[in-house]
């Protein structure tokens, strides 16, 4: 039998400086004590924006609209018995100021940065993807 892949949603959330927000995962979770992009699994029938502004409200207490969420990149992760999918989306308008409700802290970083900290193998990818797409220039710089 095949293995259903996960999706997994996470976010970039850039501030005016061109810093970017990780938390730390916290005890007894897979991936304990490292630097994550906020977000997580897409539950059955939820359309993946709308998953990924759930979990900011949930991790981080904040208010999203799902259309603020551009998508950076993906990357392919987890065992072959739990296979996961992440894509990760930048977002640069956000309402209230984001709090560490569910990680051990938060960390804001130039996205370039970001590699010098411990990450789950599969951020590594994905930091770059998103150093690219910021040195690239946004669509909304673009305007
Ligand atoms: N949110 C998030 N999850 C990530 C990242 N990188 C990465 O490998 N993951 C993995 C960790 C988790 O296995 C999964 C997200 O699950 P989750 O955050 O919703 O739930 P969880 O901690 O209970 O996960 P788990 O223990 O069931 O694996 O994706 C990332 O940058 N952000």
């Amino acid at each position: 039998m095949t293995n259903t892949i996960i999706i997994v949603v996470a976010a970039a959330l850039i501030d005016s400086a061109g810093r970017t927000l990780v938390q730390q995962r916290p005890p007894g979770k897979a991936h304990a004590g490292l630097w994550e992009f906020p977000g997580g699994k897409v539950e059955p029938g939820e359309r993946p924006d709308a998953a990924l502004a759930r979990e900011l409200a949930e991790e981080l207490g904040l208010f999203v609209e799902p259309g603020a969420l551009e998508p950076i990149g993906f990357v392919q992760a987890g065992t072959p018995e739990r296979p996961m999918l992440l894509l990760l989306h930048a977002c640069r308008d956000w309402q209230g100021e984001p709090a560490a409700l569910e990680a051990t802290a938060l960390h804001w970083d130039r996205p370039e940065a970001l590699a010098a900290l411990p990450m789950p193998p599969a951020d590594y990818p994905l930091a770059a993807a998103l150093a690219r797409w910021l040195a690239a220039g946004m669509p909304h710089d673009r305007r």
